[in-house]
């Protein structure tokens, strides 16, 4: 984890001079506030409702009282320095923390007014619809096609091989991959380039047709060439899909998000509309953050 030594500073005046800034040393703690997030973490139409989400490792708190609604076919990026708990919150919205032993979960986390931790949830079924895109690219060991097919053949949605056919086809394509894909969906697809790999990982999440796309950090293993292809497909999938994604890259959450949102040390400190968190952030972590002062 990186050292946080954020500065909170105020201005002082001089008997005979201009106002001088003042630098006061003030932890970060001092300045959240637990529990509330400045700017615009409630939307209209919300997918997800999430009230007072609190995480534990063992007895580590690595969320503490997290409350945001992510809305229908929005992409909102969890922004903030490394260790702040984006990962922990990304993976509550499918269970994927379910995975870890000494984790717990707890608040009010519902996806169109269904709680998501309830212990009669189909959790496969839940992340059909609530998908995932990780770091680093990770195809199964099969062809092309046994990727994009594994999801639909799984949960039934094809009946002959032609529907099959046309699910892989269509998922390729929104994924942007079927031109380099078609003539070689029988070839291994481990041979791709990286960059290829997260194009038809995130083909194989759609393939379920999900309702949602979590992505955690799904360019940082790729170059910039492949990186702008994932976020030109991030813009394209918006329209029909609600994504959030975590990233390190705050040129990227400017690009390819509607909101932003800043965590610190587990807290929630901001969201707000995108352009909002990069030109006049409302709390002083965030715009330190941005500034680049600390993570
Ligand atoms: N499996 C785990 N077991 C115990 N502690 C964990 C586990 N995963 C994460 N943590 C802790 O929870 C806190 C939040 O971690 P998390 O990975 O969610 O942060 P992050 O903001 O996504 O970090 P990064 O940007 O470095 O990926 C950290 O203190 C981390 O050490």
């Amino acid at each position: 984890m990186n050292s946080i030594n954020p500065t909170i500073t105020s201005e002082a005046s001089q008997p005979d001079g201009p106002v001088v800034p003042v630098q006061e040393e003030k932890p970060a703690e001092t300045v959240i506030e637990e529990g509330k997030t400045v700017g615009k973490p409630y939307v209209e139409d919300a997918k997800f409702k999430l009230r007072d989400v609190d995480v534990f490792y063992g007895d580590t708190r690595a969320i503490k009282k997290i409350s945001l609604d992510i809305a229908r076919n929005e992409v909102i990026s969890f922004i903030g320095p490394s260790g702040c708990g984006k990962s922990t919150f990304l993976r509550c919205l499918n269970r994927m923390n379910d995975s870890i032993d000494i984790c717990s979960v707890r608040g009010s986390l519902q996806l169109d007014d269904h709680d998501i931790y309830d212990p009669k949830r189909d959790v496969v079924e839940l992340r059909a619809r609530v998908g995932m895109v990780f770091q680093k690219p990770n195809p199964f060991p099969k062809s092309i096609y046994d990727n994009v097919a594994y999801g639909p053949r799984i949960h039934g949605l094809a009946n002959r091989k032609s529907d099959l056919d046309e699910i892989v086809e269509n998922s390729l394509r929104k994924a942007g991959l079927w031109e380099e894909a078609k003539d070689r969906l029988d070839a291994t697809a481990t041979g791709m380039s990286g960059g290829q790999q997260q194009r038809l990982c995130i083909a194989r999440a759609i393939a379920v047709s999900p309702e949602v796309v979590l992505m955690d950090e799904p360019c940082s293993a790729l170059d910039p060439i492949a990186t702008a292809k994932v976020e030109e497909l991030i813009a394209e999938l918006s329209e029909s899909y609600t994504i959030v994604i975590v990233t390190h890259s705050m040129q990227q959450a400017a690009r390819v998000s509607h909101r932003t949102a800043y965590f610190h040390l587990g807290h929630l400190v901001e969201v707000n509309e995108t352009n909002k968190v990069f030109t006049s952030p409302e709390h002083k972590l965030t715009e330190s953050y941005i500034t680049g002062r600390f993570g």
